[in-house]
């Protein structure tokens, strides 16, 4: 979907199963910012599959997973998922765009509740989503990752200037 007021953000790494462009399973999400939220459209297709022609609910909670972890970029503070609620509001046929926007709804101490809205080009709003995410620092990360990748996501630049989507 073209829209000019959003600006491109970059991948959370190259194998992210939610953003990653290098993850063969991974969901690709192009996420952009608009303002204080943060939306990818998002076409779930036969490696999503739950029920035929439909979307499996975890591929959905992926991707508001995924989604949730770009709201990062605008409170600028890196956090992981705690608490992850997704309202299966209506079935999700594959092959059909559908946009989620997330955003912070609320902030106490180190606890960032979050809620996005995943609603089809045909204008119907079939998940939502709440987490509760928990800032946290690079020893969060350290013990598990490739130091250069933890660094990496914590120095990359926090938006690219592309807003061609
Ligand atoms: C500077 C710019 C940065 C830009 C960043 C941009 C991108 C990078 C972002 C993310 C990282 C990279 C890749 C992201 C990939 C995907 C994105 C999706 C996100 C994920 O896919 S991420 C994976 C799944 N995720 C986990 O793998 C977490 C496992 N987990 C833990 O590692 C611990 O569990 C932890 C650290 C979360 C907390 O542990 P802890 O010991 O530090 O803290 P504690 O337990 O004390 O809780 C702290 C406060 O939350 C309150 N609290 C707790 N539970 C509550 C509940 N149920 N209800 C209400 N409040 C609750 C407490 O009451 C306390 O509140 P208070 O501080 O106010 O007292």
């Amino acid at each position: 979907m073209a829209d000019s007021t959003l600006t491109s953000l970059p991948p959370h790494h190259p194998q992210c199963l939610g953003c990653g462009p290098d993850n063969p399973a991974g969901l690709h999400l192009a996420v952009s910012r608009d303002g204080d939220s943060v939306v990818t459209d998002v076409t779930f297709d036969k490696r999503h599959r739950g029920a035929p022609g439909l979307a499996h609910g975890g591929a959905i909670s992926a991707a508001c997973d995924d989604l949730f972890g770009f709201v990062l970029y605008v409170v600028e503070e890196m956090a992981v998922t705690r608490r992850l609620t997704v309202d299966y509001l209506a079935p999700v046929p594959l092959g059909q765009p559908h946009r989620i926007t997330a955003g912070l709804q609320r902030r106490h101490g180190r606890r960032l509740h979050l809620e996005a809205t995943g609603t089809g080009h045909d204008g119907i709003t079939r998940f939502t989503a709440e987490a509760l995410f928990v800032v946290v620092d690079h020893h969060h990360f350290a013990p598990h990752g490739l130091e250069a990748d933890v660094q990496a996501m914590f120095t990359r630049p926090q938006r690219r200037d592309r807003k061609d989507r």
